[in-house]
């Protein structure tokens, strides 16, 4: 029985990247020690100085340092108003994050001047959608996909969703290509994340501690997963679906 090799890697780093929330600031230095990528949900995050002004000179800090590992800053509605999602993670483009993310409800404006400030910059921009409730039709996705393409053209495109059936997992697994990264929230979602990054993903996401999302598996379990997804495993996988 044959292994199925992952894209190990280049140029993110990891085919897996560990999301860190509901810890505070203190585990910034370890989660580099530990993970080659990761994203730091800044939304979820407790700081030391937890207004704007100390969130963003902690974070700023933290990734002007020299730190081995790629780092997602990424920050959700909630915590933050969109002016100051904006200016979190325009300090972190400017202080030399190798990703920010920008989801698409963050007003278009916003997105477009991050994206420009990304380029000149040089991070990596990547644009995401989020369904917590349930996975669009796969036309829905798609047009998405390409209206994203089209106005803000992002190195990397993520799409999270909330898996319900197997025709769900099958409707993100055929977005999975070298630009598109996709996450399968609930508990069928999990076939999702362990399939995608051998179908073609960029990375998927699993918990560097707590879960930052609804049955997201732990770093190290999702490791184990996929790596010991046969490829006679991954193709019963994908007839069944
Ligand atoms: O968008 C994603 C994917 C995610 O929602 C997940 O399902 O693992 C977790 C988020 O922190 C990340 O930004």
């Amino acid at each position: 029985m044959q292994t199925a090799v992952p894209p190990i890697g280049e140029p993110y780093g990891d085919f897996i990247c560990a999301s860190v929330g509901h810890r505070s600031d203190y585990v910034f230095e370890e989660v580099d020690r530990r993970y080659r990528l990761y994203e730091l949900r800044i939304d979820l995050m407790s700081f030391e100085v937890p207004e704007l002004d100390g969130v963003a000179r902690r974070l700023s800090a933290f990734l002007k340092s020299s730190r081995r590992g790629r780092c997602i800053v990424t920050c959700r509605a909630g915590r933050f108003s969109d002016a100051e999602r904006f200016q979190l993670l325009r300090i972190a483009a400017l202080s030399g994050a190798d990703f920010i993310d920008v989801d698409s409800e963050l007003p278009f404006e916003l997105a477009r001047e991050l994206r420009e400030l990304s380029r000149t910059v040089g991070t990596s921009f990547i644009y995401s959608y989020h369904n917590f409730e349930s996975t669009d039709k796969l036309d829905v996705l798609k047009s998405w996909i390409e209206r994203a393409e089209a106005s803000l053209s992002p190195d990397l495109l993520k799409v999270a969703t909330l898996v319900c059936s197997d025709e769900d997992a099958e409707t993100l697994l055929s977005l999975c290509s070298p630009r598109v990264i996709v996450a399968g929230m609930g508990k069928l979602g999990v076939k999702v994340r362990c399939l995608a990054p051998l179908l073609g993903s960029p990375f998927t996401f699993a918990a560097a501690f707590e879960s930052t999302a609804p049955d997201q598996p732990s770093y190290d379990e999702l490791r184990q997963m996929i790596l010991s997804t046969t490829a006679d495993q991954l193709e019963k996988d994908l007839r069944r679906l």
